[in-house]
């Protein structure tokens, strides 16, 4: 833990959901960087998972072929939020998880309602094993606020307009935000939520949820923005 650490009390467990393009993975890498704590990326999880069922050859659209995957693969993770490495059955894929084909693909994996439970005990069991190594954890990704860990010390619901998230997904990936480049975004951010929406909700923050809208922040602004939040929720709760 670091300076920016609450210093005494329970483990510093952080859940941030929030739909695509809101900055949940870069806000969250930095939010565990300056407290000294270990990450967990849970769409990384998803997105590893599609690339060992394509790698294997399963069908994605063969939801019972794909929950047997799920029940038994060889993944490692590291949680370092400054040296992010997903690895599966040998192979580094923490650069081919993100591709296009990937992303175009995942949602099959994630509204799998068979699958589903099965990640989320995985999630929360290196949830507690992060906050143990660590003394906490920033887990981030669509349900953590709600079912993956709605008993978290601290939950945030991170959003942004559609708009600015359209237009910062588009800069990341082609390194423009015009007319065309929003145009090839739209299935990897708008389509994506829209079908994960059928089995979270991460649109509306739940009780006890606090909403931190980036739509007008810059990245070390929306930073800042969820480590006060951290300060405010964990210091009352162990005041
Ligand atoms: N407040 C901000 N202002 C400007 N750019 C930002 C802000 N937050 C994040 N970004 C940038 O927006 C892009 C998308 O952010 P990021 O990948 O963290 O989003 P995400 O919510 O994790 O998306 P996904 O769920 O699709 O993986 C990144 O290039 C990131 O650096
Ligand atoms: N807890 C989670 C995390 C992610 N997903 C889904 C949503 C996305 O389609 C996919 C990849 O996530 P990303 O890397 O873009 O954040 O996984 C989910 O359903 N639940």
């Amino acid at each position: 833990m670091s300076a920016d650490t609450p210093s005494t009390g329970p483990a510093l467990t952080i859940a941030i959901d929030g739909p695509s393009g809101s900055g949940k993975s870069s806000v969250s890498k930095a939010v565990a960087t300056r407290l000294g704590v270990g990450y967990l990326d849970t769409g990384a999880m998803y997105r590893a998972l599609t690339w060992w069922c394509l790698d294997q050859g399963v069908d994605l659209t063969d939801e019972a072929a794909v929950v047997t995957v799920a029940q038994d693969w060889p993944l490692e993770q590291t949680t370092d939020p400054s040296n992010q490495r997903v690895i599966v059955g040998g192979t580094d894929v923490t650069a081919d998880i993100r591709t296009t084909e990937i992303s175009s693909q995942v949602s099959k994996v994630a509204t799998n309602v068979g699958v589903r439970p099965i990640l989320q005990q995985l999630q929360r069991d290196r949830m507690a094993a992060i906050a143990a190594e660590t003394g906490g954890v920033v887990a981030e990704g669509r349900d953590i606020t709600t079912v993956v860990a709605p008993d978290a010390l601290v939950r945030i619901l991170l959003t942004a307009s559609e708009e600015a998230r359209l237009r910062r997904r588009s800069t990341e990936v082609h390194g423009t935000a015009d007319e065309a480049a929003i145009a090839a975004t739209r299935d990897q951010v708008l389509r994506r939520d829209r079908d994960d929406s059928a089995v979270s909700q991460f649109t509306v923050a739940a009780d006890g949820v606090v909403t931190v809208d980036t739509s007008d922040l810059d990245f070390d602004e929306s930073v800042e923005a969820v480590l006060a939040v951290v300060a405010s929720v964990a210091g009352h709760a162990r005041a």
